[in-house]
This record gives C-alpha cells, structure tokens and sequence, in this order.
C-alpha cells in the first residue's frame, strides 16, 4: 500500500446527493436489520441546488479509525447501520491507483484502511424533510467512489437502503421506485428510476417548513409503532399523501401555473412576520414567485383572499410557516470534481 509515498497522503473524494419526497411512502419494515420494507413505494427526487448533502470522504494511512462529522459536529460511526454499509462496501472495494500522488490501495488494503466522513446538509436535520435519505445516499455514493465499488446504482441503492430505507431511491434523479422485493436477504429489494428528471419539467414542489427543529419521533420508530399497533396498516400501501414523518408540508403541482396561484394563496394565508424579508421567507427557485406576481412585501399585503372561499372569511395565520421552499425534480448524485468544493483539508484528513 502506497509504499512509494510513506503514510503521509490523504486520498478525498466530494459527492453531493439528493433528498427526494416519497409520493407513495415507505412506512413500515418486514425486517428491522436489512430495512426490508412492507410495500413499494415512489418518490420524486428534489433539485440538490435546493436541498441536499455534501459529502467529503478521505481514506489515509495515518488514519486510525474510521470518524465522521455530520453538520461541523463528531457523531458516532458505532450504529449497526453505519457498519452495515462500511462492512458492505468495504467487500465491495477494488484496487485504487492515483499514479500523480504514488497511492496505490490494494483491494484487501481496504479491508484495514480506516476513513474519515465530513458531510454537510443545507436543510435541516431530522426535521422531516428526508435528511436520512440524502445524507445516507451520499455517504454511500462518496464512499463507492473513493473505493472503487464498480457495482451500478441498483446494488449502491441496496447498500444505502440499509443505512435508511428512503436512501435507495436518492441514487437517482426524478422518478424513483423502490421495490421492496421477497427475497429474505434483501437482495431484490433495490431502487430503480422510473424517468429521468426532465420527464415533468413542469412540476414544482413547494414545501412549508413549519417547524426545522429536531422532531421528537424518528421516522425509524414511528413506522415500527405502526406496524406493532395499526391494524389498517395492510390496508394502508398505495394511498398517497403529501406529509413526511413531522410538521413539514409537502405541496406537490402538476405545472408551474397551478403553482404560482397556490404560492399566493399560501402568502396570503401565512404572511411573514413584519420583520421578515421576501428572500428568506420564499427561498429555492424564486421564478415562481415571479409568476405569482410578488416582487416585494406589499404585493403579499395586497393579496386578495382565494376567490374559492365564498364567505371570504378566510384566516390569516401570521408567522405560521417559517419560510417556504419552491423546488423541481432534479438530478441524482454527482462527485465534485472541484477541490475547492471539498470539506475536508487534504493535507490533515480533517473538517476544514
Ligand atoms: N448527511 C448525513 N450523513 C449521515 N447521516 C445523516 C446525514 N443526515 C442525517 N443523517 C442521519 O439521519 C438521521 C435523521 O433521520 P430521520 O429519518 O429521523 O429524519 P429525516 O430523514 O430528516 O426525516 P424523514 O425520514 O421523516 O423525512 C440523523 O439523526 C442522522 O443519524
Ligand atoms: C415518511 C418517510 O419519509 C419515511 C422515511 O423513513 P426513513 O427512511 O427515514 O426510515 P428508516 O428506514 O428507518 O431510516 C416516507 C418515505 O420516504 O417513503
């Protein structure tokens, strides 16, 4: 290993992944360990330029163990979870040259090589809107690549599916299936890409972050509640509706002009605060907010009320929403090829 260059090298790699929002959701496993679920289900995933995981990965001998840092904090790697990916990609490892930098990693090398994980989410952790998903998918992506995994997407989506079940499905762009397959070791249960992101150009996502704090169930135990006490949940599979598992909304519009009259009679409905400004109260992909005529905080005071509510009586509920996010379907994982976009310093292996 690397005998020409000492153990002086860090070897990186950068991936940005996707968070996607289940349309038919998952919830509910047959088999806790593997993250079996009990139904199919289908997602769309969102624009990473709006919501998404950066992750950095780096592999050096000086490394003694394998640490990671999630959102500038040291978190645990200990979680059966995390070691089921690491344990899988790590069998999956192949050779790895970099002749510029004399490094080169046997594939058994990986098998004792230890790694550090630096990733970033740009939305709120835990809060209901697919964290786990994107921050997974990334973890899994970023390290496949640093290890040369040659497995395509389906096999990474069945790694990633075992650190969250919604992690499969952010593998790729637009529309995604997970099937939750019968084999009992789970090798059938994989995601695939139903259409590719330009498929509906014109559908546009508007969440309604009500709440980005931490929630107080993790999707993980709620949907095991469920199974253990709903008798309807064999009924449940195939209803779709538009809430993931905290105070969260998901909107979904079938084209950009459906959008713009729901956004102004979101605003009128949940107006800022007063000392609220329009660029942080709408963030994401401002052009609907173009369309729905709202340039400043005036246009959103003169709002008149939704023509469908007869009586007009319609309640104003200031400061309700803490800020909207307008999205798209977007793109699946990617490297980034830019060093500067790495968040780990390649000379100490470290969070920069
Ligand atoms: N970037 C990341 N890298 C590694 N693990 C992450 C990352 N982001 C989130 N996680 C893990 O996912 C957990 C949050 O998962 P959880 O399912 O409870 O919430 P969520 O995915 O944000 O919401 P929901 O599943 O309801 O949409 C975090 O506590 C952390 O363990
Ligand atoms: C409501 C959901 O977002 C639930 C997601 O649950 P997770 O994938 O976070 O759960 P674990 O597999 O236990 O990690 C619905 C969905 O994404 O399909």
């Amino acid at each position: 290993m690397a005998a020409e260059s000492g153990t002086n090298w860090v070897l990186t790699v950068t991936a940005q992944t996707p968070t996607n929002i289940a349309v038919i959701k998952y919830w509910g496993k047959r088999d806790e360990d593997l993250i079996l679920p009990i139904n199919d289900s289908i997602s769309v995933t969102l624009d990473p330029d709006h919501l998404c995981t950066t992750t950095s990965v780096a592999v050096s001998p000086a490394f003694t163990h394998d640490r990671m840092w999630l959102n500038g904090k040291e978190v645990s790697l200990s979680g059966g979870r995390y070691q089921n990916c690491l344990r899988e990609l790590r069998s999956r490892a192949s050779d790895v040259e970099d002749e510029q930098k004399g490094i080169k990693i046997t594939k058994k090398d990986w098998e004792k090589m230890h790694v550090h994980i630096v990733s970033y989410n740009n939305f709120p952790t835990a809060a209901g809107l697919a964290s786990s998903a994107a921050g997974l998918a990334c973890l899994v992506y970023s390290l496949a690549k640093l290890m040369n995994v040659r497995d395509d997407h389906s096999r990474l989506s069945a790694i990633a599916r075992q650190g969250s079940g919604s992690a499969c499905r952010s593998l790729y762009g637009g529309f995604v299936k997970w099937i939750m397959g019968k084999e009992e070791n789970g090798s059938d249960s994989i995601a695939v890409q139903l259409a590719d992101e330009k498929h509906w150009d014109d559908l546009v996502i508007i969440i309604a972050v009500v709440s980005s704090r931490q929630k107080e169930t993790s999707s993980t135990s709620g949907m095991k509640d469920t199974v253990e006490t709903s008798m309807l949940i064999e009924h449940r599979a195939k209803v779709a509706y538009t809430f993931d598992a905290g105070p969260n909304a998901v909107l979904i519009s079938h084209n950009r002009k459906a959008a713009a009259l729901l956004l102004q009679r979101l605003l009128f409905c949940f107006p800022p605060n007063s000392d609220t400004d329009l660029n942080s109260y709408v963030i994401g992909d401002k052009t609907i907010l173009k369309d729905a005529g709202i340039q400043n905080m005036k246009d959103i005071e003169a709002l008149s009320p939704p023509p469908e509510i007869k009586d007009n009586q319609t309640q104003k509920y200031r400061g309700g929403v803490s800020y909207f996010i307008c999205t798209r379907p977007g793109r699946g994982p990617v490297v980034l090829t830019d060093e500067s976009r790495s968040l780990i310093n390649p000379e100490t292996g470290l969070p920069k």
